[in-house]
């Protein structure tokens, strides 16, 4: 009872799309840092290396699903009526509007992972990270932080995937997501992205705990 096509009569409780985790279930991690840190340059290395440790969440949108795109697998593809309920019951971590559709990660989404004996990856910004921290299920926060603006300007030049207009937006937006990053007891770990290859065996260093609690539950399943 997963998927989008669920009518609104059978979302009536909080408690049905909310479940709390089950103890010793893979907690989530949270990935946070400004754009061009290099969050995705880690995260494909990590899936790649362990392909079955980690996943991440099935978002909810109301946009229509593409060709070949599978209800439950790409998205929850979900009615903007159904989606709009499920907000104002509280049922996401985060949501946000582009091009006209909605899009979010539900609490729900996270626990489908976590019941899978996997660990969930939130790739989520600042607002995304606090709402995180209210709720119970305390993940381990992670933050990547570029050496320095100037560097991080240089790098999302280069990946060449920004026009002038959003590159400025980012870096804008950069320099607070770096003061938040560096705030003390907001993260767990602050991996500074400055050599590639080193910073990511510190990320996954990090992690590694996380990693071999949750290959011990797939193997105890
Ligand atoms: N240590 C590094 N040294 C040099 N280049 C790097 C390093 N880490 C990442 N990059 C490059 O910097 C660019 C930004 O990295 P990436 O796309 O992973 O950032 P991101 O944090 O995922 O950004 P966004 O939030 O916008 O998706 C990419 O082109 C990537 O190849």
């Amino acid at each position: 009872i997963v998927t989008s096509c669920m009518s609104a009569s059978v979302r009536t409780t909080t408690i049905m799309a909310n479940p709390p985790a089950k103890k010793d279930q893979p907690r989530p991690i949270v990935v946070s840092g400004p754009s061009g840190a290099g969050k995705s340059t880690f995260l494909k290395r990590l899936f790649k290396e362990f392909p079955d440790v980690f996943a991440l969440s099935v978002s909810h949108t109301t946009r229509k699903p593409r060709t070949g795109e599978q209800d439950g697998v790409d998205y929850h593809f979900t009615e903007r009526e159904v989606m709009e309920q499920m907000i104002a019951s509280d049922e996401f971590v985060e949501h946000a509007q582009f091009g006209g559709n909605l899009y979010g990660t539900s609490k729900r989404a996270i626990s489908d992972v976590a019941a899978q004996n996997r660990i969930c990856i939130l790739d989520i910004e600042r607002q995304g990270c606090e709402n995180v921290r209210n709720l119970d299920m305390q993940p381990l926060f992670v933050f990547v932080q570029p050496p320095s603006v100037e560097v991080l300007e240089q790098r999302l030049r280069s990946r060449n995937t920004e026009t002038e207009e959003s590159l400025q937006k980012r870096l804008a937006e950069a320099e607070s997501a770096m003061v938040y990053g560096a705030t003390p007891g907001k993260f767990d770990h602050v991996i500074v992205n400055d050599d590639l290859d080193a910073a990511y065996e510190k990320f996954k260093a990090c992690l590694m705990p996380d990693i071999e609690h949750a290959k011990k539950m797939q193997a105890a399943a």
